[in-house]
């Protein structure tokens, strides 16, 4: 029986599905670990963190089996013990479950007991729920093994108290969401330190995983619920704690206190890491913009050079008769404050082009949004050659106001591999420039100073689509819209909710039927990182067909 215990807390990044490439950097890892005694890495370190249906390949599964074998293996150098979460197949059933692998075998195995079944989460969809874990046993000091969803609910961490654990150690893989580091410190583990008196360690998983972004923020607080340990967020890092074993039971001596991002911060190193991680995993040499002098294309332009570097983003501005020459100049302007390769290609002759083969087709009919959205098109179009004849993904624009009411054209703007803008509020893209103006966030790979002209902020927003267009002309102002997108969308509240808070009824019965009738719009949009707890993809799941509106 040991009285000190170091345990290396390693927040790091996972390949989904690359088994190889995880055992490489979890062995690197326990090798910077030499001298402590155990290394606890985040949930699912084997396989990454959502696996999806990748878990019904029972190729993914034998694989995974003999990876962790092997890595049992490298601890019969009496070098560290290692915690690693993996699925196991146990009596024809998948579990999600973490190992201890010490003196060269797997010396036991925890599985997770709740499930999480929501918002972007179906863990039942693949896995069958662990009886209440017991305890492990290492060094003579009896560990919890709580796997991420276990800690939300107070059952596991009050089981594994009876059952004599000393301190409890958590792997997480979860994801990112505006404030969610404070209700994980405070409303979650805190809760269940002092509830069982125990020391608690989290660790986090960082990185982005298509639609998810992880932050890690990992940490340890100890049984009177104080915080030892806190370690950053959006970036790798490993922290060596010392454990003790005092006269009311063990505690994690004070190490690191890092900073967290502060918001608007944290959402936009969550947009910037998770636009990185998507294009450099997809293998893409870099990322093409379409710049119209606009908000939206411009923040997107800026987080693009943060998360890759002005070299490998390319801005292509593309006027038609209704670019007016002060949008020329802002994109020129923003290209140029970002550092990045600016190209301008009208698109009159393609606009040209059209007219003569519609010519016949269109005979007696009015110009209308049809003209418009070929504009939008030949835009997709351009960009997309560009994209097969160079390399870059296309990334899109389109903020969470307008992906909601289905402002934006289907195959034109909305043509592109990821949207880094897509669970962000307009009002929120406002925020964000104003912010990313003054500051440059940690890890950003783009420069300081006023990336994104001010004109471009100061500007009333517009499609340019035809003379003299402007956004509110067909939406309601953007501060009443997202207030009323925030209330259906995020709240699921309905129109009599929201008129009684002083919203006009016909505004909202217009956003809600918009917001509808756009379903099929966003089941083919790029995916886009989740910010809030409503993301369009996996938290939101309506259907495309239906006939339900909340005003009868
Ligand atoms: N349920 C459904 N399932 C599958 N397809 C469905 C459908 N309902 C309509 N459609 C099809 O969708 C087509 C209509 O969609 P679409 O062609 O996109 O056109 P639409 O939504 O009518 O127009 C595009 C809107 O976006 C605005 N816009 C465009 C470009 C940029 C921006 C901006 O500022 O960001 C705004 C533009 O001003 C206009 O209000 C129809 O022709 C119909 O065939
Ligand atoms: N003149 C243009 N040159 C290049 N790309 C354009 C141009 N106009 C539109 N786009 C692309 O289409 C997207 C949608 O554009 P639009 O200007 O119609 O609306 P928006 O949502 O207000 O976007 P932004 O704020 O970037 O202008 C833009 O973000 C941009 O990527
Ligand atoms: N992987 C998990 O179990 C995640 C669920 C958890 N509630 C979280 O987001 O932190």
């Amino acid at each position: 029986m040991v009285d000190t215990l170091t345990i290396r807390l390693v927040q790091m990044t996972q390949w989904v599905g690359d088994i190889a490439k995880n055992v490489e950097l979890m062995r690197e890892a326990r090798a910077r670990a030499d001298g402590c005694d155990l290394v606890l890495y985040p949930e699912m370190q084997l396989i990454g963190y959502p696996p999806e249906d990748l878990i019904l390949k029972p190729a993914l599964i034998e694989r995974a089996a003999h990876a962790l074998e092997d890595l049992a293996r490298d601890t019969a150098d009496g070098g560290p013990a290692m915690l690693v979460g993996s699925v196991f197949r146990d009596d024809g059933l998948l579990y999600n479950g973490t190992a201890l692998l010490c003196d060269g075998r797997i010396a036991a195995i925890r599985y997770k007991h709740e499930l999480p079944n929501y918002g972007t989460f179906d863990e039942r969809r693949h896995f069958t729920p662990g009886p209440l874990p017991e305890p492990v046993e290492f060094k003579g000091v009896k560990i919890g093994l709580p796997i991420c969803e276990d800690i939300w609910h107070p059952k596991v961490c009050a089981y594994l108290k009876t059952q004599g654990a000393e301190m409890l150690l958590s792997p997480n893989g979860s994801p990112y969401e505006i404030e969610k580091d404070q209700l994980r410190l405070e409303n979650v583990c805190v809760r269940r330190a002092e509830e069982t008196g125990l020391p608690l360690a989290y660790v986090n998983r960082v990185g982005g995983q298509d639609e998810l972004v992880f932050d890690g923020a990992s940490f340890v607080v100890n049984g009177d619920g104080s915080l030892a340990i806190q370690m950053i967020d959006w970036g790798e890092q490993e922290v060596t704690s010392v454990w003790k074993r005092g006269e009311s039971g063990w505690f994690c001596e004070e190490g690191v206190e890092e900073d967290l991002a502060e918001h608007p911060e944290d959402a936009w190193c969550a947009m910037m890491v998770a636009t990185r991680d998507y294009v450099n995993r997809n293998h893409m040499p870099g990322v093409v913009i379409g710049l119209s002098g606009g908000i939206d294309s411009a923040v997107v332009a800026a987080l693009a050079v943060d998360a890759l570097g002005p070299e490998r983003v390319w801005c292509v501005m593309m006027p038609s008769r209704y670019t007016v020459s002060l949008s020329l100049g802002l994109a020129e302007e923003c290209a140029s404050a970002l550092g990045v390769r600016h190209s301008v290609i009208p698109i009159a002759p393609a606009v040209k082009g059209f007219d003569e083969m519609l010519e016949s087709d269109f005979a007696d009919t009015e110009v209308d949004l049809t003209e418009e959205n070929i504009q939008s098109r030949i835009r997709g179009v351009t960009l997309m050659a560009l994209s097969n004849k160079f390399g870059p993904m296309v990334l899109t624009t389109g903020n969470k106001s307008e992906m909601s009411v289905g402002y934006a054209t289907i195959y034109g703007d909305m043509a592109g591999g990821y949207n880094p803008l897509k669970d962000a509020y307009k009002t929120t893209v406002f925020r964000m420039a104003r912010w990313r103006n003054t500051a440059v966030p940690r890890l950003a790979r783009g420069p300081g100073g006023e990336v994104i002209p001010q004109g471009i902020i100061d500007r009333p927003p517009s499609a340019e689509l035809r003379p003299d267009q402007k956004d509110e002309d067909s939406l309601p102002p953007y501060d009443v819209l997202d207030a009323i997108l925030l209330g259906l969308v995020e709240h699921e509240q309905g129109v009599d909710e929201l008129v009684s808070k002083g919203f006009d009824r016909a505004t909202v019965i217009h956003v809600e039927n918009l917001l509808h009738r756009a379903e099929y719009k966003r089941r083919q949009s790029a995916p886009g990182v989740k910010l809030g707890t409503k993301n369009f993809g996996r938290d939101r799941r309506y259907p495309i067909t239906h006939g339900f509106r909340t005003a009868q």
